[in-house]
């Protein structure tokens, strides 16, 4: 008896080696259709931030992220630690001290919500996910040698789950930290070295990750670079408008902290355009930064001359075009051909 199925009608073969024909175009066509948003996809740009706490990536890279964020590139932020261990400028919140509530980590998760709200940028993420890695305190304190502590990571570990988000968002471009983290920070310095180490595992075929992703092999490599005349030319303008505070204890023709020799830097963003983003940013950033102080009531009426200029150094891939005045890059993806 016939179940007036097609599979037991006249024909039955051809029909079904006809379904099976169908489903094979439907299928290339899907792959060609997957293929071609791969293709569009790979000319999109795509760049990384590598930073240790939530406010690290708007004080270095805040113009830089709201600007390339706005010229629809894809910009991920990964951020190693909570900041558990932060100081709270705010009187009604130093309950989340961590030796207090210790609810400070979680409290500033929102504050890089809205930070990242601020910039534009959609892809943040924490390093093994939030709260894997403890902010490990100033360099010397306790709070270094507590086992769940970024500065105490297995460092291939890290540097694993860094290649993962590599592999995953294909930047053709990674922002880090020098070799000193900027200023000797234990979890900048970690993150300098789960970043570097990060890259090289991503495009190492011998490299397994746990979603099993293709190697991707990053085409630039670019350091936080403070120059030292900025810093210099800043702190000068701000003891001659009377702000002895700001950067208390430095002496403007004396040594500087968080600088590199001028030679060191290789590119420069100018974020005209996108300083009241980053400035905003830092506001969302409330209990590490005051943005009420004399220093930026100063900045401000310098206006994008502070705030618009983040520098940077080139430290793998070529440089692209450069400024003839400077030789500096003016874009991190100049010469990709993106
Ligand atoms: C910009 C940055 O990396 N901030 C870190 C840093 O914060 C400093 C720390 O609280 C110090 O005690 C203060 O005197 C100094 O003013 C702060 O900049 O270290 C914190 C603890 O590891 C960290 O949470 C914060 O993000
Ligand atoms: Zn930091």
């Amino acid at each position: 008896m016939t179940t007036g199925t097609p599979e037991d009608g006249p024909f039955a073969e051809e029909r079904s080696a006809l379904d099976e024909a169908a489903a094979v175009v439907e299928s290339a066509e899907l792959t060609a259709e997957a293929e071609q948003e791969m293709a569009v996809l790979d000319q999109r740009r795509r760049i990384l931030f590598v930073h240790a706490h939530p406010d690290d990536e708007t004080i270095n890279n805040g113009v830089t992220m709201a600007m390339y964020a706005a010229a629809n590139a894809h910009v991920t932020l990964l951020t190693c630690t909570l900041g558990e261990e932060g100081e709270v400028l705010v009187p009604e919140l130093e309950h989340l001290a961590a030796d207090r509530d210790d609810a400070l980590g979680q409290h500033r998760v929102g504050e890089l919500a809205a930070a990242m709200e601020a910039l534009g940028v959609t892809d943040s993420r924490f390093l093994g996910g939030p709260g894997r890695f403890r902010d490990s305190g100033m360099m010397g304190l306790p709070t270094n040698d507590r086992p769940d502590c970024f500065w105490q990571a297995d460092l291939e570990q890290a540097a694993g789950l860094v290649a993962e988000v590599v592999r995953e968002a294909r930047p053709q471009v990674v922002v880090t930290y020098d070799e000193n983290g900027g200023y000797g920070h234990p979890d900048h310095i970690q993150a300098h070295r789960a970043a570097m180490r990060g890259v090289e595992l991503a495009e190492d075929e011998g490299f397994t990750d746990a979603g099993a992703r293709e190697p991707w092999s990053v085409s630039k490599v670019y350091w936080c670079a403070n120059p030292e005349s900025r810093m210099r030319e800043g702190l000068r303008a701000l003891r001659a408008a009377g702000d002895s505070t700001s950067f208390e204890g430095l002496d403007p023709e004396g040594p500087l902290p968080y600088t590199v020799p001028d030679e060191r830097v290789t590119a420069v963003i100018d974020g005209t355009g996108h300083v009241a983003a980053k400035l905003s940013a830092m506001r969302a950033h409330a209990t590490q930064i005051t943005v009420d102080g004399p220093f930026f009531a100063l900045s401000n009426n310098l206006g994008d001359q502070v705030w618009a200029l983040e520098h940077y150094t080139l430290v793998r891939g070529s440089a692209g075009e450069t400024d003839p005045e400077t030789g500096w890059e003016t874009d991190l993806f100049s010469g990709l051909g993106v």
